[in-house]
């Protein structure tokens, strides 16, 4: 603070370097107030759809209407209710009919304000309308701020299995107010808290380290926060511009994913039970555990990485979950409609540590279904 006026932190930028779909993602404080001027400067004369839940739209939607209005853009709420059963065909073709009812052109923009849910939903709708929309997204929740809002993977799911329909469609523009965070409920703000971990324990295991001594400032909202944030969207940032449709190193943001995703399908994507980011602390841990089983890695960093998400307070085991789980046979089905599936074999994110991530491809289903047996807490 300087002569009584409150200090202005400039956004962090990190780009997605994708050619001409390049795009930028800005992190730091009180972004929403500017967002319109953001939007108008990158993507001039637009209207726009903004899609969000209902949570949301009692926090963060006014400020964010007042901020298109000031900028001139004219726009059009459309509120679907919060949590992931909004990720289904039925809310896909309300979110798209509302689009289409406010006659939004191509070049009209979809802007997606909210968690993940909100961020997957309306990229797919901006993904199909009229064939592809502009699309913004304004990610509210740490784990879109970190990771969903970054890298264009849209969609919905299926009974059988997570995000088993959707599209690549990179957004326009990013823009990740930190300050939204203040309003995030604290299961929320750990869940996302796994898919941070998860960059450290992919490849980076001085970030993972710099992560256990500064959780706590992490949460508390210091600037460790935005460094953490910076960090994820730029790791992020790296895998898609090498590999946007995960056809290699990709598949690597999926560590945790195989295992997590079935266990989200398995309790019906009930997040009273089990939320994204739960399911992720659980599924990396077991993918370090069976990584250990397999002779691949020692099992004293499967004890770090476990040690660490439950010190955060996430959970990590199956008996973690509460209510009784589907058996480990009909884990394997949910296994089997993962989208890394190739010609019938099973591809798993491995380790050989901390930071040492790798793609494990044709991993044998005996060896999964018995782990699986071994760990179920029935
Ligand atoms: N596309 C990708 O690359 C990608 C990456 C990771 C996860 N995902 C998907 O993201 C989804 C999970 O996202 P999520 O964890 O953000 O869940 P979410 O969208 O359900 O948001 C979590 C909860 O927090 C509330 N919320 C969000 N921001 C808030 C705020 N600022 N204040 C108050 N409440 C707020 C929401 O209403 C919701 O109840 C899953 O469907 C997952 O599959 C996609
Ligand atoms: O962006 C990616 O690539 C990821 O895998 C990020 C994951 O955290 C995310 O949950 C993603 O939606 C999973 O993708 P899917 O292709 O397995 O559905
Ligand atoms: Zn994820």
């Amino acid at each position: 603070m300087t002569d009584g006026q409150s200090e202005t932190i400039p956004p962090r930028t990190v780009r997605v370097a994708l050619g001409e779909r390049s795009y930028d993602i800005l992190v730091g404080p009180d972004l929403l107030a500017g967002a319109g001027t953001a939007i108008a400067k990158r993507l001039p004369g637009i209207r726009v759809a903004v899609v969000t839940d209902e949570n949301v739209a009692a926090t963060q939607l006014p400020s964010l209407i007042s901020a298109l209005e000031a900028a001139g853009i004219d726009a059009t709420a459309v509120t679907v209710p919060a949590g992931e059963r909004s990720k289904r065909f039925d809310r896909l073709q309300a979110v798209c009919d509302a689009v289409i009812a406010a006659r939004l052109e191509r070049g009209d923009a979809v802007v997606a304000l909210g968690g993940g849910v909100v961020g997957d939903l309306a990229g797919f709708a901006a993904a199909i309308v009229r064939r592809g929309m502009r699309f913004v997204q304004v990610p509210t929740s740490l784990l879109a701020q970190v990771d969903s809002s970054v890298g264009g993977k849209t969609g919905i799911n299926a009974e059988a299995g997570k995000n088993l329909v959707g599209a690549f469609h990179q957004p326009d523009l990013v823009l990740a107010d930190t300050t939204v965070l203040d309003t995030l409920p604290e299961r929320e703000f750990r869940a996302g808290y796994a898919e941070v971990a998860k960059y450290g324990l992919i490849d980076r295991p001085d970030f993972f380290a710099w992560l256990e001594a500064n959780w706590q400032a992490i949460f508390a909202g210091g600037p460790e926060r935005i460094e953490a944030i910076a960090t994820s969207c730029a790791a992020k940032a790296d895998v898609v511009a090498a590999d946007e449709r995960e056809s290699g190193r990709r598949a690597l943001l999926n560590l945790g994913h195989t295992f997590g995703h079935a266990l989200e399908a398995a309790t019906g994507y009930d997040g009273a039970r089990l939320v994204h980011g739960e399911a992720v602390a659980i599924g990396m841990t077991l993918a370090h555990r069976f990584s250990a089983k397999m002779n691949l890695a020692s099992p004293d960093d499967a004890d770090r990485m476990e040690h660490h998400l439950r010190t955060v307070g996430l959970p990590t085991r199956l008996g973690d979950i509460p209510g009784t789980l589907p058996p480990a046979d009909v884990l394997m089905d949910a296994i089997a409609q993962d989208k890394k599936v190739r010609r019938g074999a099973l591809t798993f994110i491995l380790t050989h540590g901390i930071g040492q991530a790798f793609v494990a491809d044709d991993v044998a289903a005996d060896p999964v279904r018995r782990f699986l047996e071994e760990n179920h807490p029935s």
